[in-house]
């Protein structure tokens, strides 16, 4: 069911945008984010996932359509209403980007020290509030270059919520984690979401993962275009071949193995090739 304006906390409208005016990666995309939901954005590599975040973060303006976040249209050149919605907002990056010098501790304090006035006392209760939701309280004295990979990832999302964000936004959360850390992060994602009653974004590769969590499910393919949405149930359940082949992770169908190519036949000099000749190419993947 398509979801009404009103529940929506960022509303994706008409929007196109390109990097460069030579191609664009998000071609008039229409999309809702629910508030208090988890939505998982899937979609194969490059097919402009990272980008709609940096739209609705307000690092790159849209070309055309609009981005608005709790009624309010985002702005770039509006440096103080930029200001005001990045504070509303949480956001876990590919590989954390922690400062690995620093303790589990200080990396999470570091919002809090710089966009708020807290004094250091309350600053160490929300840090060690926030490190127990991620189950990391005894990690705060040790230095993120001691931490293995599942547990950094936990430290950035207690940094990430540290200043209770509305939205909270994750690019690959699951990204290079062994299944256990991954299965630990996915449940994670849910829960905080539902303590806090945020809004969670999560742009991943994960299908199962995703799917476990997910309220609604979001499928975009190359420039940007939106393939399927609905509940995790609905898309599973799809019989449109493009959706079974994504959610199945199948090899064939109508998502081509093959970068467009010109004729095998005519790469490889043979232009008076056989006919069986060609049909044995065609078998070997020229899809
Ligand atoms: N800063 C940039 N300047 C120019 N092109 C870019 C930039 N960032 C991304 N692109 C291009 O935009 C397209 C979409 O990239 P994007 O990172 O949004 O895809 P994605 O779906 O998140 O991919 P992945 O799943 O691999 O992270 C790609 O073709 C990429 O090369």
């Amino acid at each position: 069911m398509w979801p009404l304006s009103s529940d929506a906390l960022i509303e994706i409208d008409h929007v196109s945008f390109g990097y460069d005016s030579s191609r664009l990666i998000l071609n008039d995309l229409s999309l809702r984010f629910m508030r208090g939901k988890v939505t998982a954005v899937l979609g194969n590599s490059g097919c402009g996932k990272t980008t709609l975040l940096r739209l609705i973060g307000g690092v790159h303006a849209a070309n055309a359509g609009r981005v608005v976040f709790d009624g309010e249209v985002i702005d770039v050149r509006d440096r103080a209403q930029l200001y005001r919605l990045r504070r509303r907002l949480g956001m876990l990056f590919q590989f954390g980007a922690l400062f690995t010098d620093l303790t589990v501790y200080d990396n999470v304090a570091f919002p809090l020290r710089e966009m708020t006035d807290l004094p250091e006392g309350m600053i160490h209760d929300i840090v060690l509030m926030k490190l127990n939701a991620v189950g990391l309280r005894g990690a705060a004295p040790l230095k993120i270059s001691e931490v293995s990979g599942g547990m950094a990832r936990r430290v950035a999302l207690a940094r990430a919520i540290a200043l209770d964000p509305e939205l909270i936004m994750y690019d690959e959360p699951f990204a290079g984690l062994d299944l256990i850390s991954m299965g630990v992060a996915a449940k994670l994602i849910r829960t905080l979401n539902d303590v806090t009653g945020a809004t969670s974004l999560v742009i991943s590769h994960d299908v199962p993962e995703c799917m476990a969590i997910s309220d609604w499910v979001v499928l975009m393919a190359g420039g940007g275009r939106l393939v399927a949405q609905g509940t995790p149930e609905e898309l599973m359940n799809s019989t449109d071949p493009e959706v079974r082949q994504f959610v199945r992770g199948e090899p064939d169908g109508p998502v081509k193995f093959h970068y467009p190519a010109p004729d095998i036949a005519e790469d490889f000099g043979m232009t008076s090739m056989t006919g069986l000749a060609r049909g044995k190419a065609a078998a070997g993947g020229a899809r």
